[in-house]
């Protein structure tokens, strides 16, 4: 069984390795939407395969350190491509989540990047 919860936050962020050109080399923000993909079964008592909100409760420390922060200053995040952003959300929180299976990083509403674990 799967299920995602999905997370906003808002951030400011550049690119630093485009052209100068590029428009997103200058700072600017994006409203992100982080889907948390988690896979494994159903306890048969809870009805759950994780408890929402204990994946909200896991979630919360990186929350903290994304959720209006200029994401090139996040050790990790120097590039903070949405690329990159899925691959640090999902070491950092698979840990805490060992269900986790899939990150998605969207940075509108039409473009995301998504991680599996490899
Ligand atoms: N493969 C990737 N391509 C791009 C990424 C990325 O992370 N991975 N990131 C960007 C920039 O962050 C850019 O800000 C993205 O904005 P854009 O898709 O252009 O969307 P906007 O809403 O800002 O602009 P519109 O003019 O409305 O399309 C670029 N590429
Ligand atoms: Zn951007």
């Amino acid at each position: 069984m799967k299920i995602t919860q999905s997370f906003f936050f808002e951030a400011a962020h550049r690119l630093p390795n485009v052209p100068p050109s590029h428009k997103c080399f200058r700072m600017h923000g994006h409203s992100y939407r982080i889907d948390l993909e988690l896979e494994g079964p159903v306890d048969p008592h809870t009805g759950f395969v994780v408890d929402f909100f204990d994946v909200e409760h896991a979630f919360a420390p990186l929350m903290e350190r994304l959720d209006h922060h200029t994401l090139n200053e996040v050790e990790g995040l120097e590039n903070p491509t949405a690329e990159h952003i899925a691959v640090w959300i999902f070491d950092h929180a698979k840990p805490a989540l060992p269900l986790l299976a899939r990150v998605r990083v969207f940075e509108t509403p039409h473009s995301f990047a998504e991680y599996e674990g490899r």
